[in-house]
Formats: C-alpha cells, sequence, structure tokens
C-alpha cells in the first residue's frame, strides 16, 4: 500500500501569532511505499545505504534485506494506479477526449488530492473549457457512493436559487462522461465546466502579495462565496472544504485566447514511477488579474470533491484545519453549521491576510494541537462550551470537564489555563487596517458565524442580510 506525504498542500499555517497566510509552495507530491505486490517497499531518510537511481527515486535496503523506494514527483504521481489510490488522467496535448472525441485537450490548469484539471477546446460548442477528470481512485469511490461531486453539481445546476440568493456564483456544469484511462489508471469520471481565471488564494499570496485586500474587493469576493454558499445549503449540500483555494474568479474568452497564443503548453522531464517512466504537463494557470481588475470579476464558490448530502455522511476528514469548526475537532454531529464556522474564518482572513487560528500545540502551556485549538475558540468566542455538545460528541469528554450537577449546562476545558479574553474586535483592531465603524461592524458578522454551538450560527441566508454588505456587490 503506498503512503503519500504531500508536500504540495498549501493549507499551512505557520508563523508568529496571529498566523500570516500561508505561503504559496511548488505542488510537488512524495511518495514512499511499502508491500507492493510481493516486493516490500518503504524508506527512511536517515538510511545509511541509500543508492542512487533516476532523479526522482531513491533506493536503499532495511537491515532486514527489504528493498526500499522512494519517489518524488514534479506534480501528480502519474502512474500511481487507482489501488495504490491515485490513478491520475495520462494525456498527450492535442488528444481528444469525450464523447465524439468532443473535448481536445490544450494544457493542464492544476491538480488536487482528487484530479486533475485540463484546458481543451469544446469542438462542439467552438470555445475552451476546463475538463477536471477525477483519478481513478476517485472514480471508484464515486461508484461506491462515498463522492459526491457529481450529484452535488448536478443538484447545483438544476435548483433554482432561493428567494434573495443571486445565482450566477457556483461553476455550471455543462457536461460530464466516462474517460477510460492507461493501464491501471482505471475510468476517470469527467466535469466540463467553464474556465475560471483563478482562485482566491493565488490573488491574495501572488496579487495582493499577502497584504490585506482592500476592504470592498473582501466584501464582494465574501457576498459572492455566501452566495454560493447559500445555494448550496439550499441544495442540502454541505460544502465542508470552505477555503480560499476553492474560490474561484470568471475570466474573459480574449485572455484565454492571448494566454494560448503568448505561453503555450510545456511538459516536465520523464521521471520515473512505479512501473517505468512517467512524463507530467506543467501546471500552467492563467496569469493572475492586475488587483484592479479583482474588483469586478464574479466570484464563485467551487470545487465540490468533498460535498456532503445533508444527512448522509461518507467523509470524516473536513475542513482545512484553520477553518475547522469545534464539532469537527469534538467528532460531534456535524451539518452545515460547519461551512458557517469556515465563513466566519475567511472572512478574518481576506481582510487581515492572517488566519484566525494558530494551529498547532503549545508544548510550554502544555497544550495538545486540538486542546490550544479549542482554547483559542473559547478565547475568541467569549463562550462556554455546552454541555450538549460535549456529551454528544466522541472526544468531547477527552477535551471537557463534565460537571457532575446534572443541571450545570457548560463544560470547562480539563486543562488547566485560564481563558484570555481575545474577542474578534480586539484581534481585527490589532492590524490596524479598519477604521472604528468597520472594525464593530465586522466583528459583528463574524460573532454570527462563530459561535460554539452550531444552532446560535446564522445560515447562510440570513448572513446575506448583514448591514455589513452595505454597498457590497
Ligand atoms: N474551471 C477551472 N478553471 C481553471 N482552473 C481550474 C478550474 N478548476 C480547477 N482549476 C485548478 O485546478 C486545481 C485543482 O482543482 P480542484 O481544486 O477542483 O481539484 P481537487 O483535486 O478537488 O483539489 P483539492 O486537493 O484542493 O481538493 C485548482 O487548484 C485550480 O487552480
Amino acid at each position: 500500500m503506498f503512503l503519500r506525504v504531500l508536500t504540495r498542500r498549501v493549507r499551512r499555517y505557520q508563523g508568529p501569532s496571529p498566523p500570516r497566510v500561508h505561503h504559496a509552495q511548488r505542488r510537488t507530491a512524495t511518495v514512499q511505499s511499502t508491500d507492493v505486490g510481493h516486493r516490500r517497499f518503504s524508506f527512511t531518510e536517515t538510511d545509511p545505504h541509500v543508492v542512487p537511481g533516476a532523479p526522482n527515486k531513491r533506493v536503499s535496503v532495511d537491515p532486514q534485506g527489504h528493498e526500499l523506494t522512494k519517489l518524488e514527483f514534479q506534480e501528480e504521481p502519474l502512474g500511481l494506479t487507482r489501488d495504490q489510490g491515485h490513478g491520475y488522467l495520462r494525456v498527450s496535448f492535442g488528444e481528444a477526449i469525450g464523447p465524439d472525441e468532443r473535448y481536445q485537450v490544450v494544457r493542464k490548469l492544476g491538480w488536487g488530492m482528487h484530479g486533475s484539471v485540463w484546458m481543451a477546446y469544446d469542438r462542439k460548442a467552438k470555445k475552451y473549457v476546463a475538463v477536471k477528470a477525477l483519478k481513478g481512485h476517485m472514480t471508484d469511490l464515486f461508484n461506491k457512493g462515498v463522492a459526491w461531486e457529481l450529484p452535488a453539481w448536478q443538484r447545483l445546476a438544476s435548483t433554482p436559487p432561493a428567494p434573495g440568493v443571486e445565482p450566477g456564483h457556483i461553476p455550471p456544469l455543462l457536461a460530464h462522461f466516462i474517460h477510460r484511462g492507461r493501464e491501471q489508471d482505471g475510468e476517470h469520471l469527467c466535469f466540463v465546466t467553464d474556465v475560471m481565471g483563478g482562485d482566491v488564494k493565488r490573488l491574495q499570496i501572488e496579487g495582493a502579495k499577502q497584504k490585506p485586500f482592500p476592504l470592498s474587493l473582501a466584501k464582494r469576493i465574501l457576498l459572492h462565496t455566501l452566495h454560493g454558499l447559500a445555494h448550496m445549503h439550499h441544495c442540502e449540500f454541505v460544502h465542508t472544504s470552505l477555503a480560499s483555494d476553492n474560490i474561484m474568479f470568471d475570466v474573459g474568452s480574449a485572455e484565454i485566447v492571448a494566454l494560448i497564443e503568448g505561453d503555450p503548453p510545456r511538459l516536465h522531464p520523464r521521471e520515473e514511477s512505479w512501473k517505468g517512466t512517467v512524463q507530467a504537463a506543467v501546471t500552467q494557470p492563467l496569469p493572475l488579474p492586475p488587483m484592479v481588475g479583482a474588483t469586478i470579476r464574479t466570484y464563485l464558490l467551487s470545487d465540490f470533491s468533498r460535498a456532503q448530502p445533508f444527512g448522509n455522511h461518507t467523509l470524516d476528514v473536513l475542513t482545512a484545519p484553520p477553518l475547522r469548526a469545534p464539532e469537527i475537532l469534538l467528532q460531534g454531529p456535524w451539518g452545515k453549521k460547519i461551512d458557517i464556522w469556515a465563513f466566519g474564518c475567511l472572512i478574518y482572513e481576506l481582510v487581515t491576510a492572517h488566519a484566525l487560528f494558530e494551529i498547532g500545540p503549545r508544548p510550554q502551556a502544555g497544550l495538545d494541537k486540538s486542546t490550544a485549538h479549542l482554547w483559542q475558540m473559547l478565547c475568541t468566542t467569549q463562550e462556554r462550551i455546552p454541555r450538549e455538545m460535549i456529551e454528544k460528541s466522541q472526544l468531547g469528554p477527552h477535551y471537557f470537564n463534565l460537571p457532575c450537577n446534572p443541571e450545570e449546562l457548560y463544560c470547562d476545558l480539563k486543562v488547566d489555563m485560564a481563558v484570555e479574553a481575545n474577542p474578534f474586535r480586539a484581534l481585527l483592531k490589532r492590524h490596524r487596517i479598519l477604521n472604528d465603524e468597520d472594525l464593530s461592524s465586522t466583528a459583528k458578522i463574524m460573532q454570527r458565524c462563530l459561535r460554539l454551538d452550531p444552532k446560535e450560527r446564522a445560515t447562510a441566508q440570513e448572513l446575506l442580510q448583514d448591514p455589513w454588505w452595505q454597498g457590497a456587490a
């Protein structure tokens, strides 16, 4: 079974408190393998018997005589099979895929845990589109009813928005099809959608150079996202991975043509894989718009690879750690309100360019990672956790004391660490970005999202009525 150690994930929130929004990292994948077929593979960095192999492959022998292999890929690990948890699409530039060979692959736009995304020319509609090809393993999970990306997308596309919810903040699903993959990659469920200009995380890191967005731009991005989220909840799906890299913005067709003419598609050098060599396409996203151009883009809530229908939960890893709601940390019952908590964290992140919570243990205070996170939640919300939440969750009694007196409605953290007053307004003020009026109104809307008890959090539709949006478009 292959163990995949991803160094490309960009959800690392590091640095001094409060942590700055993470740096972009080069997307690469490292795979170390054990017990594949009849040969046992594993790898230790310190093994003294490492012998040189192909540039991306290190082979060594452990003291028991087992052969150890480590593969480092420049991008998605092509050639690792669906049964090994992968099976990424292998396709050539110019190759036509889909029904009647309708989509001609032009370049790679990106890749993630679930698949790779390609720009293609739609020969029937005569325009450029994006094709997201799920890896074989994910297509298997879809067939087993574990992954919900297609049903979510179909429901989002076919349901009229609720009153007060603006349409156009979810990428339309133009088509979907199955592409038979090469060798043991498996089948690829493919989604066809519009080409997007980029994501908000890249815009903040590369476009705004990690400085806070102007308040009007932050509000525009958040308002559009909230319309998308309200529609998603109206369709009875939880997004479960709301984050700035899953908010994308639109792009004009003239920009796409200019890009294709000015920056031809490229391939990486060949590299070693599980069996033989592979050659990955270089990720070539569209260039970012200048910041002034960002203020007129339409923002769309994207990536439904982790969407979950209300009441039918097949995933247990939910939301990037810094945006994770308390009920997830406690492994309690959860629903659409985990997206609202994440949205509250996102308000802070887009307004200040810093993450709201610092993720990591605090050894000097004797706090492990989750306790430190829960403690920060108590400090910022200035709330106590309801006893009911602790009783109904798997890990609640591990972190919180359950009082003997049944009349007692709240629980306290087991660790002996005083809860400090660190309310949202004070946190926002530290950045010296907002005037007094904006400080109060921003803190108020965050407070409506960031309640410890999910029942107390506002719904997406209620949040759309908040006075904070006045003047935002
Ligand atoms: N329609 C699109 N137009 C342009 N680029 C896109 C489009 N859809 C996705 N991308 C790019 O492809 C990358 C991977 O897409 P996506 O996030 O949907 O895949 P994923 O495997 O579900 O990712 P994750 O690991 O974040 O869950 C994104 O980072 C984005 O930059």
